[in-house]
């Protein structure tokens, strides 16, 4: 995130969005919006909607701007993405030492991809701003007493009590407050030296010593990977190369854009274009429960200038896909639509192909990028939600083999994982087992890969780009040579 010189968009009122076009929030809850959170106090919800339109942006019109630019690269086959972060972030995660465990678990694979598989990478957090949650079900049952489900803490406590379940507009004020805090961090981490490249040792140093990662294989990997590259920098600098150069990344900010009044109210005329953006953060999506055609969501996106995201699960047709793109970039903007597919490992080979060569056949440039986790998910034997890695690598090595085959550009990847040491995903070099999920299952939502399952697919991935690149005849990043460890 260059904290270039931007204008910020201000004095955004409700008439001139309605004047940019942008549908109203009584327009799009007559679409019959799904996955919302049905609150009490309607005059309660305006004045907090109110209360939010007051509000800076949390990001500038012109940092959604450069993603889309760096976003078109991948559609073009030229950079590839890296998404990752919570599947539900939470008030009381909102600590420096759990932002910057996700920071540097990201850094860190980010490092791999690009060192690795000589690829550039546009760096995109699900953070500041994942707070709420679609669920398949609206209640939850314990012990016989059923409340509604847990939506995430935009919407509702995680806590089981009926007070804790029950919707809270309030509570949307302090999605805005916890994004702003995480920005704020994210964006001094990036830019004031925690990134710098040559500090790369340092961000797995406490893991490795602390957690025995050196044993597991990819956190040893690491290491001699930061030896590698901090060799090569140092050649770089003493040829001449600035290391300033070096102290800062671009890292943009995303989350689903599930709670209509929300993002809604964070929508700004930008000054210097008139259209309007959506400043939750730089990069939102719709989700694969809200992604209808005429429903809420896709109205409100195809309104919105962001770069924006749909998630493909397996029941999407390639017809689907295309009508999505039809309706969401009118215009064939390169970097404007990224899908992200999620099909599950058992299905992605069948499926996903037809969707592809029928979407690129239309003559879009799009971004497609892999999401492992959501096609993967079960109900372990002892209750847990939870994903096998073996599964992940699955689809990834799916996602791969289809876009080889049909010689397009395999964007990305999209992850749920945390910087901490969680048991919440089996598999992996550490062997994780059904039975270790007591020992460490934190999450509200969905099972995150732990920082060492997510460098580890990082290596997996980076070889993959590696390999595949020799046959990928299309793409301009061919050229490089394959460096293998
Ligand atoms: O993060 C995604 C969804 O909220 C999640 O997969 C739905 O989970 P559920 O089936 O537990 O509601
Ligand atoms: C809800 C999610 O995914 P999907 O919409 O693909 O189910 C998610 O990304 O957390
Ligand atoms: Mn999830």
């Amino acid at each position: 995130m260059s904290i270039a010189s931007r204008v910020p968009a201000t004095g955004t009122t409700p008439e001139l969005l309605k004047a940019a076009g942008l549908p109203t929030l009584a327009e799009l809850h007559a679409l019959d919006p799904k996955q919302q959170p049905g609150y009490a106090d309607p005059a309660k919800v305006d004045q907090v909607v109110d209360s939010l339109r007051r509000l800076p942006p949390l990001v500038f019109a012109g940092e959604c701007d450069e993603l889309r630019g760096q976003l078109a690269k991948v559609a073009a086959g030229e950079a590839f993405i890296l998404q990752g972060g919570d599947c539900a972030e939470t008030f009381d995660g909102v600590t420096a030492t759990n932002i910057q465990g996700k920071l540097r678990t990201l850094l860190s694979m980010a490092v791999v991809l690009t060192y690795a598989a000589q690829v550039p990478v546009v760096k995109i957090g699900r953070l500041a701003g994942q707070y709420a949650k679609p669920r398949s079900s609206d209640v939850e049952t314990r012990d016989g007493v059923s409340l509604p489900a847990y939506r995430g803490d935009a919407v509702n406590g995680f806590a089981f009590t009926p007070e804790s379940r029950t919707p809270d507009p309030d509570r949307l004020l302090g999605v805005y407050n916890a994004s702003a805090a995480t920005l704020n961090l994210a964006r001094g981490f990036v830019t004031g030296g925690f990134a710098d490249i040559r500090t790369m040792h340092t961000w797995n140093s406490t893991f490795v010593n602390q957690y025995g990662v050196r044993a597991s294989g990819a956190g040893q990997r690491y290491e001699q990977l930061a030896a590698e590259i901090e060799r090569a920098l140092a050649f770089m600098v003493a040829a001449g190369v600035d290391p300033e150069k070096m102290r800062t990344v671009d890292f943009y900010s995303s989350h689903e854009a599930l709670i209509l009044e929300y993002e809604h109210a964070l929508t700004r005329i930008d000054s210097r274009t008139q259209r309007p953006y959506d400043t939750s953060g730089h990069f939102i999506w719709i989700g694969e429960r809200t992604r209808q055609l005429d429903g809420a969501h896709v109205e409100l996106f195809r309104h919105l200038r962001n770069p924006i995201g749909v998630k493909l699960g397996p029941t999407t047709t390639a017809d689907t896909a295309l009508e999505l793109a039809d309706r969401l970039d009118p215009d064939h903007e390169p970097g404007r639509i990224t899908f992200i597919t999620r099909m599950g490992a058992g299905r992605i080979r069948d499926l996903l192909p037809e969707v592809v060569e029928k979407v690129t056949a239309s003559g879009r440039q799009v971004a497609w990028i892999c999401d492992p986790m959501h096609g993967n998910t079960f109900e372990a034997a002892n209750g847990y939600k939870t994903r096998a890695f073996s599964d992940v690598i699955d689809e990834l090595n799916g996602f791969f083999d289809v876009h080889d085959e049909l010689g397009t550009w395999p964007g990305g990847v999209h992850v749920e994982l945390t910087g901490d040491d969680v048991t919440e995903c089996v598999g992996g070099a550490d062997e994780l087992v059904e039975a270790d999920l007591v020992n460490r299952y934190e999450t509200l939502c969905d099972p995150r890969l732990n920082r060492n399952q997510s460098l580890e697919l990082a290596f997996l991935v980076a070889e993959r780009l590696t390999d595949g690149r020799i046959n990928r005849s299309a793409n301009p990043v061919q050229d490089f040579q394959p460096i293998t460890f």
